[in-house]
């Protein structure tokens, strides 16, 4: 049998039918088999875990829980048992990590190439549009940013037909769970640690992860090499946000281990507050600002008026640290991955024959709408096909027959908004059972996963401080599911167990 699990015969969500013991090599008695007596011990034990481990999010029928911390937590949506997920595959997703934040540090310093990759979809993305407007402006100003910041997350599926690993995307913006993402590794840990014996599992197949420690430690080089002790890291955040204490566990991190402060500050806040000294220093409510972390700005939404567009502006103006800046947010859509995927692209940003080798092998079909045999193609068989927008945030992706529907209109229309779009090849992994925990309750369904991996890039001038694979994040969400994302409400947290 493959190294992947057998699946256990899955009950619908909610019914726990009677779990059949299923022998898997690397498994024992099929983790995912777990027999009811010993689940209810597990799901009690991992709830009372969470809510003593900070695994929580706000809990969104509690008005106050994304404004005021302590108030209405819910434990994280989380897997009760790691995904098995072959160790070479791992191996070569953290080994992707450095060479996909060299390349976004070489493509952004490309403005002519972003520009021109860009340029229709400006046309027709108002969005997109105004964050090129930005991108101009500071190629204008011949903007220089000596010290660079990328905290990324590079996203793969592995593809059950072809048996290799496809990038989903790459996020160079507000990657989140670099908090809760190693918190969940911890409780599989713990779990595994208790009832192993039973599950036949061993918790060192369940990988460290470090990101939250990582990503502090990146941040505060960053603020190190801005080299103001009385200045501080700003988090642009959204007035209302459920996912505060992955941001908190950064930040507790960053001022525990480094001694470094942080604000939290909106868009709208930072227009009324904030200035750019004539030196280019960033006043943001009286402190300087070394390092701006932006969890949030990645989403039309998070600019309902002027001011936040204000915002951006002046802060991309001045000489703190971004991270993203906007060309680093820039090399992160959608767009841009497509155009990197074309032939003798990489080539120009790349000079290691390897390196290009290794990243072209996790590209999967990705194409513009100017391709009308894949348009064509799709229109066909649109299940084989995913439609993007130039959106960040989850669930903005087309899929299925919406996917016919929207391609025959832009071509009867043959409007301009075609360059709205890309296509990208569907990837299908394996299902497996899993057993998914949301507000306290235990779902064993079939689950499909996404391995997230996190990389943190920090240069000054030529000097290149930082260049890491910093940790993980699974995310696993019923198979029936188009859609991924947890924040978005279709994924939980999960962690991996290397097979
Ligand atoms: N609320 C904001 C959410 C920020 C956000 O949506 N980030 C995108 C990349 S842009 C992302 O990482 N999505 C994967 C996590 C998921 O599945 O929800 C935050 O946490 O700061
Ligand atoms: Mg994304």
């Amino acid at each position: 049998p493959s190294s992947s699990l057998l699946p256990v015969g899955c009950g619908r969500s909610g019914e726990l039918e009677e779990a059949r013991d299923v022998a898997t090599p690397g498994h024992g008695s099929g983790a995912r088999g777990v027999p009811p007596g010993l689940l209810e011990k597990l799901v009690y034990d991992a709830l009372v875990w969470c809510s003593l481990h900070g695994l929580v999010v706000g809990d969104k029928s509690v008005q106050r829980s994304g404004t005021d911390p302590g108030i209405g937590l819910v434990h994280a949506p989380f897997a009760l048992l790691p995904m098995p997920f072959p160790e070479g595959y791992w191996r070569q997703a953290c080994e992707l990590a450095p060479i996909f934040n060299e390349l976004v540090d070489r493509v952004s310093l490309d403005g002519k190439f972003l520009q021109d990759s860009l340029s229709r979809t400006k046309k027709v993305d108002a969005f997109t549009g105004r964050l090129l407007d930005i991108h101009s402006k500071m190629l204008e100003m011949n903007k220089r940013e000596d010290i660079r910041l990328g905290l990324h997350r590079s996203d793969y599926m592995l593809d059950a037909e072809t048996n290799l690993l496809f990038q989903i995307e790459l996020n160079t913006i507000s990657s989140s769970f670099a908090g809760l993402s190693c918190l969940v590794s911890e409780l599989h840990r713990n779990l595994i640690n208790h009832y192993g014996k039973d599950l036949e599992l061993d918790s060192r197949r369940v990988p460290g992860n470090t990101v939250v420690s990582r990503y502090a430690e990146a941040l505060a080089k960053a603020w190190n090499e801005y080299n103001n002790s009385s200045a501080v890291v700003m988090l642009v955040v959204q007035t209302e946000e459920r996912n505060m204490y992955d941001q908190h566990w950064l930040c507790v991190v960053l001022r525990e281990m480094h001694g470094v402060a942080s604000i939290r500050k909106s868009l709208a806040e930072i227009d009324a507050e904030g200035q750019v000294l004539p030196d280019g220093t960033l006043i943001v409510g009286g402190q300087t600002v070394a390092v701006v972390y932006f969890r949030a700005g990645y989403s039309p939404n998070d600019y309902p008026s002027e001011s936040e567009w204000r915002a951006r502006l002046l802060m991309e103006q001045s000489n703190a640290i971004k991270c993203p800046s906007i060309s680093y947010h820039l090399v992160g859509t959608k767009k841009i991955q497509q155009e990197l995927a074309k032939p003798n692209v990489l080539e120009r940003f790349l000079e290691n024959e390897n390196d290009i080798a290794k990243l072209r092998k996790c590209f999967a079909g990705l194409w513009s709408l100017d391709n009308i045999d894949v348009v064509k193609s799709a229109i066909e068989r649109p299940e084989l096909y995913v439609l993007k927008p130039q959106r960040e945030g989850g669930g903005n992706n087309i899929y299925g027959d919406r996917v016919r529907e929207i391609l025959i209109r832009l071509q009867q229309e043959g409007s301009e908004e075609l360059a709205t779009y890309i296509l990208m090849q569907r990837i299908f992994p394996t299902a497996s059972c899993a057993y998914l925990v949301r507000e306290g309750i235990c779902h064993q369904d079939h689950a499909i996963s996404e391995l997230g991996i996190y990389g943190a890039y920090l240069r000054n001038k030529d000097k290149v401080i930082m260049n890491d694979q910093c940790g993980y994040l699974m995310r696993t969400k019923v198979s029936s599911s188009n859609e991924g994302g947890v924040a978005a409400g279709f994924a939980v947290l999960d962690g991996i167990y290397l097979t």
